[in-house]
């Protein structure tokens, strides 16, 4: 859902200057920006077409690639009401005879409008994914078996009682396809799963293979490679050390970024990346344009596992690709998705109100955050900042306390005892609002000033890839003074980075952040702070998104009307890709 702007004035810059019927009133009505209203007048010129409700329909289209769609679905885009909303039928019929459809210019397909480029990524996707489906590598699944026994007993011998059949299940259906899609919530083993895979898939190639691990952001590579690792703690000897070199890295540093186009990478079709298998974690994260790029980059005859939890949020750009697939492959027998069902992080209170929300049931998800409990609290009250105060100061006077020690790693794990997630940025739910009222308190409290920008003890986050400083988007950190004075310290994926505090350009103070923003990390306690029910970002997937992030406490700010209005709505994206996957032979 895109959100509606309300023209100042008549010179309001969001007005497109010279727009004239449809566009001109979709304009002034806040629903279409002037980019919007002047890419569809381009086009209709380009293409020769001048019927409004096409080129309504196509400024339609550039609108909602911005709201995180990949084409409009006409059938169902007339919010809000009032406006002249073309008949859907008529409509649909004058762009499907479109001279612009006929060009190639704007795809339509199924009764959803594209842009080209995003039909021609989605169209890419799905050929991929079939042909990929279409063969598989030659593997020998009883050494297979036998390899994932050793491990599971050696997993056992860590952890008594434990049972990995679910896991077992997944690794020995991901050695006999080249794609896997391996799905979970937090905490139910994927990343488990995906070391003894790795242990397995070496087994079957004593030679080597060449493993790359990667996921979306910074922050969640090096998550994924640390957890591996670890992983492989109670793993034998041998096997433990051939995980010991594997690393990752983003995804975008994987496909190697050409620095003359910034939509293009090095590895694509005529150049694949040279590994074997490659692991995506936080695919949930992945947009429509990354996945095509991905998919094409990949040998065909290398391993692909995709790990994720299709009930998070989507990519921050267009696309819901991880949902779509599973969507898509549900009733196929080719399907590559393997599901891990069963928690073993957290304990019955977080997974009772994780799944409430997934499946969307209202009552349940109020009922276990009434019930109250040591792993849950719900804060309904019209000013809960004293509330929100007391677990967020003492935090950021733990992170400063080691900051102004210069404990380097105190200040780090610090940072993920708590946080604190907003669904905005602005405003009085809004993560500015938040990160400014914690370090008033924090001022009160020590005495300080924090006139500085970098002043011991900022909690910091990344907000854009330096590939030279090697600090990547979602990295987080902190001001720590050290004897050469305060040094921005930032948790990159191979360990701390030390950094002179003006070499970072792009970074947030990080006291509060978004929930967009947390996806891939956690702490030990999360607050999320519910906007009231009328915003428009308020979604069931960003409620359960955030309330994942914790490994041991939640704490729910909102009212009752707040949290029955986000389980109630779906962050929906149009997209074509399931419902392709799904129709094709
Ligand atoms: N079958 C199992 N039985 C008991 N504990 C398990 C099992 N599988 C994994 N664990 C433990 O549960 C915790 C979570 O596992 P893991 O990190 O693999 O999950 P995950 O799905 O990758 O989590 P997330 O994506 O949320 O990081 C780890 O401490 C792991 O050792």
């Amino acid at each position: 859902m895109t959100d509606l702007f309300e023209p100042v004035d008549a010179t309001d810059a969001r007005l497109a200057l010279g727009a004239t019927g449809l566009l001109a009133s979709f304009n002034a009505a806040g629903v279409l920006t002037s980019a919007d209203v002047h890419v569809a007048s381009a086009l209709g010129r380009l293409g020769r077409e001048s019927d409004e409700r096409v080129l309504l329909a196509v400024a339609l289209a550039v609108r909602a690639v911005r709201g995180g769609s990949v084409c409009v679905d006409l059938a169902t885009v007339a919010d809000p009401p009032g406006l002249p909303w073309p008949d859907a039928a008529d409509w649909a019929a004058a762009v499907a005879a479109s001279p612009l459809v006929a060009a190639g210019l704007v795809r339509w397909d199924n009764d959803l409008l594209y842009l080209d480029r995003y039909h021609e990524q989605e169209t890419q996707v799905v050929d991929d994914l079939l042909t990929r489906a279409a063969s598989a590598p030659d593997h020998d699944p009883a050494l297979m078996a036998a390899s994932l026994a050793r491990l599971v007993a050696a997993m056992q011998a860590a952890r008594p009682g434990t049972s990995y059949d679910e896991q077992v299940a997944a690794c020995l259906s991901a050695a006999g396809q080249w794609t896997t899609v391996l799905t979970g919530g937090p905490g139910t083993g994927k990343t488990t799963a995906v070391a003894s895979l790795l242990v397995g898939l070496l087994d079957q190639h004593p030679s080597g293979l060449r493993i790359a691990l990667a996921a979306p952001t910074g922050k969640a590579a090096a998550r994924l490679q640390q957890a591996v690792h670890q992983e492989a703690e109670v793993f034998d000897e041998a096997d433990r050390v051939r995980l010991a070199g594997v690393t990752a890295s983003t995804l975008h540093r994987l496909l190697r970024p050409d620095p003359g186009n910034s939509t293009r990478f090095r590895h694509h079709r005529g150049n694949r990346l040279p590994h074997d298998v490659v692991v995506v974690d936080e695919s949930s994260m992945v947009s429509l344009t990354q996945m095509a790029r991905l998919l094409e980059a990949v040998r065909p005859d290398a391993r692909l596992v995709l790990v994720g939890d299709p009930h998070q949020l989507s990519s921050v750009e267009a696309g819901a690709v991880l949902s779509d697939v599973v969507r898509g492959f549900q009733d196929r027998p080719d399907s590559p998705v393997a599901a891990l069902r069963s928690t073993h992080r957290f304990g019955a209170e977080i997974h009772a109100l994780a799944e409430a929300l997934r499946t969307g049931d209202a009552d349940g998800a109020l009922s276990v955050l009434a019930a109250g409990h040591e792993a849950i609290e719900w804060i309904d009250e019209a000013d809960p900042s004293s509330r929100i105060r007391s677990t967020a100061l003492g935090a950021a006077l733990a992170v400063r306390d080691a900051a102004e020690h210069g404990d380097v790693e105190g200040a780090l794990r610090a940072l993920d005892r708590h946080r604190l997630l907003c669904a905005h940025r602005d405003g009085p739910f809004g993560v500015r609002h938040w990160n400014r009222r914690i370090e008033q308190w924090l001022t009160a409290e020590t005495g300080d000033g924090l006139f500085e920008r970098a002043y011991v003890g900022r909690p910091l986050l990344v907000t854009a890839n330096d590939h030279q400083l090697g600090v990547y988007n979602g990295d987080s950190g902190v001001v720590v003074l050290t004897p050469a004075g305060p040094r921005a310290v930032i948790a990159a994926s191979d360990g701390p980075r030390d950094l002179a505090p003006s070499r970072l350009g792009d970074v947030e103070t990080m006291h509060a952040m978004t929930i967009h923003k947390s996806q891939g990390s956690q702490a030990d306690v999360v607050t999320v702070l519910l906007p009231d029910e009328e915003s428009r970002l308020l979604s069931r997937e960003l409620f359960y998104t955030a309330v994942t992030r914790a490994r041991s406490t939640v704490r729910v700010v909102g009212s009752e009307a707040a949290i029955r209005a986000a389980i109630g709505r779906r962050a929906q994206r149009a997209s074509g890709l399931a419902v392709r996957l799904a129709a094709a032979p």
